[in-house]
């Protein structure tokens, strides 16, 4: 094989962000180095970066070299950043929920919605109905939006199935769509989202059925790599969420929780206690949750699509986290219910103006951060020599012209693994790509 060989240039970029920097997630100010470099380029090589910086390096670098790209992509002067990374979606799942938007609007809450039947559970139901293919299809459907908005890796969690047959069909599909997808995905099992109707008042026995016979099966079968609790009023107390969640520990699983959603729960403590990878939401955390969290080096993630949606009028508090040195990631929270979104730039906007982030700290929390929550800080979340070269071209001038001009999509192109998936913010043909 020739080691000089070079697939692609992309070059003639106005602005680069590399976030290049020290490995693992970036934690209070350092939240705002994103490696940005005027006028730069990007050589990619069997769909890693070979260089990434200004682009008269990168390029008397090949000539050095004695060698030319096999096919360039002119930038045209636009901002060009690692691909996105979205660390917290339930891609996978039955029918939508807009009839409760009329109850919403009504003041019925999130909570109350549940406690009658629907929200989570009116998805358990439609997706135990879905077959495989059509969840499939619904499913692949937001992948693709996702990655016309920037996205090249994303989580996606089971937890409307809560059957062990329907939690696996879910999980299935998240590995096909990893397999046939330009994007990467991360499979995290949530078989304890909500204690199913037909345990209704035995949630003991359902937290034994979660773990003697779901979490192995799940692991046997090498669906997920993660395993999430929703800890909350009304689905899993801290006491159920630490047992599931050693458990899965136990079984070699990674472990997340959803946190301090609505009521503070101690879930964030939690979080810190048992070593979580990182704690979801986090709107009602308490100081003492968060310092347990920055102690054990828990990584925050934020859901500001998921509080606007719920018309709440407390946010998690993301600028103090930072300012106390914690790293924190963004994320949609994409799923039918609490946040039916899959653009992350909305999010990056919600992050600045309701949560309080810079748009430097914005781009950190959707790119190393997230990949880092997800067990991917070592290939993707930067443009470094060695990692997948992911990489999205945004019709924009600089980093803040993002957050700041909202609730449009600012995708121009694409390059996932090296090879171009989105161009004029259309999906390429997966024949020409
Ligand atoms: N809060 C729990 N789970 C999801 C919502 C699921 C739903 O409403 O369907 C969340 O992260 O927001
Ligand atoms: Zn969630």
């Amino acid at each position: 094989m020739d080691d000089k060989r070079i697939d692609l240039l992309v070059h003639n970029i106005g602005t680069l962000i590399t976030m290049r920097g020290a490995p693992g997630p970036r934690k209070g100010a350092a939240m705002s180095d994103i490696g940005a470099v005027g006028r730069g380029a990007v050589a990619i090589r069997d769909g890693l970066v070979v260089a990434a910086g200004p682009e008269d390096e990168v390029i008397a670098g090949l000539e050095a070299r004695g060698t030319t790209a096999a096919s360039r992509l002119d930038a045209g002067g636009r901002l060009a950043a690692p691909g996105l990374v979205d660390p917290h979606t339930h891609l996978v799942h039955g029918g939508s929920r807009e009839h409760e938007l009329a109850l919403k609007l009504k003041g019925v809450s999130y909570l109350d919605i549940l406690a009658q039947g629907g929200g989570i559970l009116s998805t358990v139901r439609a997706t135990r109905q879905a077959t495989e293919d059509e969840l499939y299809t619904k499913a692949k459907k937001s992948l693709d939006t996702m990655l016309l908005h920037g996205v090249t890796t994303a989580e996606a969690k089971s937890g409307y199935g809560l059957t062990l047959e329907d939690e696996l069909k879910q999980l299935r599909v998240a590995k096909r769509l990893d397999a046939s997808h330009p994007v990467d995905l991360v499979s995290t099992f949530m078989g304890a989202h909500m204690v199913p109707e037909e345990y209704k008042g035995r949630s003991r026995d359902y937290v034994r059925l979660v773990i003697d016979e779901m979490m192995p099966e799940v692991k046997r079968q090498g669906l997920a790599d993660y395993c999430d609790v929703f800890c909350e009023h009304g689905v899993f107390s801290v006491e159920e969420s630490e047992e599931l969640l050693a458990a899965a520990r136990a079984m070699g699983f990674g472990i997340k929780i959803h946190a301090d959603e609505i009521e503070p729960m101690g879930g964030a403590q939690l979080a810190g206690k048992l070593g979580c990878v990182s704690a979801e939401h986090l709107i009602a955390a308490s100081d003492e949750g968060l310092e347990a969290m920055r102690g054990a080096g828990v990584i925050a993630v934020c859901l500001p699509a998921t509080s606007f949606n719920l018309r709440l009028t407390k946010h998690a508090r993301a600028r103090a986290m930072i300012d106390r040195g914690m790293a924190v990631a963004l994320s949609t929270d994409y799923n039918p219910g609490s946040s039916p979104t899959e653009s992350i730039q909305l999010v990056m906007t919600l992050g600045c103006l309701n949560l309080g982030l810079t748009p430097e700290e914005t781009m950190t929390a959707v790119t190393v951060n997230a990949a880092c929550a997800i067990g991917k800080g070592d290939v993707a979340g930067t443009l470094e020599p060695g990692k997948l070269a992911d990489l999205v071209l945004f019709d924009a001038p600089n980093v803040a012209y993002l957050p700041y001009h909202f609730g449009v999509n600012h995708v121009h192109a694409v390059v996932k693994r090296g090879k171009l998936v989105v161009y004029d913010g259309r999906l390429v043909p997966e024949g020409a790509r």
